[in-house]
């Protein structure tokens, strides 16, 4: 094992992903020691209980005062006033990230709230339905993507040190432009999400023409979009009201395909419909021969033999 790129560790919010950072750190990065703090006193308990970090102490100046590196693990509208509240709490060197599920909008909180720190915003691609202290484990990062958005006036070195941070904790980093990103994860986990919200909620209008038929007969599909839309309400509050524009952009073209399809079905259009998922079903074949079956790294490959199974894949990070 490599020398962790970070001697000494802070992870602000201790829910699912930060409390997985916590373990994840413990058990891949024996050289590092990781502390944690939660602005709720009974996450903290439980943190404490878990051993989701080396240290959870009561005061968030404890919990960062020796950090090299500090992960803000709070929803996207409350990094802001996360990172404000380490302001003379920490070392002018100490480098913050955050696993925030969009970019733009919270690497702009975060540099307001701490000019002239050095900061690298980071997502990993990976997490559950699953939320708060109790949700988190060590192998969430293994084999997933985790996606790093440095700002032009990032240093490079920093860059450098939170890559290796996130490869030691099972991750293949990428790096892309903020605004790149968010696009990207709007098409690909923001809409989805809001598709699952949406038509969960359409089929529990149902329930009452249908009498329970709706829940009770749900095949795979549906059952599946009940999943995700159980899904943390204020996180996907944060990343829909953050990261408005793109989803909006996203929405407005998913609104005029659904309306092509909705015509072509008024019709009675069969080809159209046909041609249309022709198209869509070798789109999923292609994906699957690149080895692509999942948003994992490389799921598939026949190098990669532990990929497919184990806790660590439950839930997926895909609709
Ligand atoms: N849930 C998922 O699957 C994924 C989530 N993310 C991102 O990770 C972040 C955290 O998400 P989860 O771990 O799922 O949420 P969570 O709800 O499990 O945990 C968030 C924790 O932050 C704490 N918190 C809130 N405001 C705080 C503050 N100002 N200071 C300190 N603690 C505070 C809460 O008490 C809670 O314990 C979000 O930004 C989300 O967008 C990224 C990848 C996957
Ligand atoms: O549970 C699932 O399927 C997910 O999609 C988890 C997830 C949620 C948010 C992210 O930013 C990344 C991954």
């Amino acid at each position: 094992m490599s020398e962790a790129p970070f001697p000494n560790v802070a992870v602000i919010g201790l829910g699912l992903i930060g409390g997985s950072i916590g373990l994840a750190v413990q058990e891949y990065m024996p050289g590092a020691r990781v502390t944690g703090w939660d602005a709720d006193a009974d996450v903290r308990c439980v943190a404490g209980e878990r051993g989701l970090a080396h240290a959870v102490p009561e005061e968030l100046a404890d919990a960062v005062a020796d950090a090299d590196l500090i992960v803000l693990c709070v929803p996207v509208r409350a990094m802001e006033s996360a990172a404000a509240a380490l302001a003379g709490k920490i070392k002018p060197t100490c480098v913050i990230s955050d696993v925030g599920s969009c970019k733009q909008s919270v690497a702009e909180a975060i540099a307001r709230a701490l000019p002239g720190q050095p900061v690298v915003p980071a997502h990993p691609v990976a997490g559950t339905e699953h939320s708060g202290p109790e949700a988190g484990f060590a192998t969430l990062f293994q084999n997933r993507w985790c996606i790093l958005t440095p700002g032009k006036d990032s240093d490079p070195q920093a860059v450098e040190r939170v890559s290796a941070f996130w490869a030691n904790i099972g991750a293949t980093v990428d790096t892309m432009a903020p605004d790149h990103h968010d696009l990207v994860l709007a098409v690909t986990s923001h809409v989805p999400h809001l598709i699952a919200y949406t038509i969960v909620g359409t089929a529990s209008d149902l329930e009452e023409v249908t009498r329970g038929e709706v829940i009770k007969y749900s095949a795979g599909g549906f059952r599946d979009f009940t999943r995700i839309a159980s899904s943390d309400p204020t996180m996907w509050r944060d990343v829909f009201l953050s990261n408005k524009q793109a989803v909006l952009e996203i929405l407005q073209r998913l609104s005029e395909d659904l309306s092509a399809m909705q015509r072509a079905i008024r019709r009675d259009d069969g080809d159209a419909l046909f041609d249309h998922f022709t198209k869509t079903r070798a789109i999923r074949r292609s994906i699957i021969e690149e080895g692509q079956d999942d948003a994992r790294p490389d799921f598939g490959r026949s190098d990669h033999s532990s990929v497919g199974d184990g806790a660590a894949n439950e839930g997926g990070s895909g609709l």
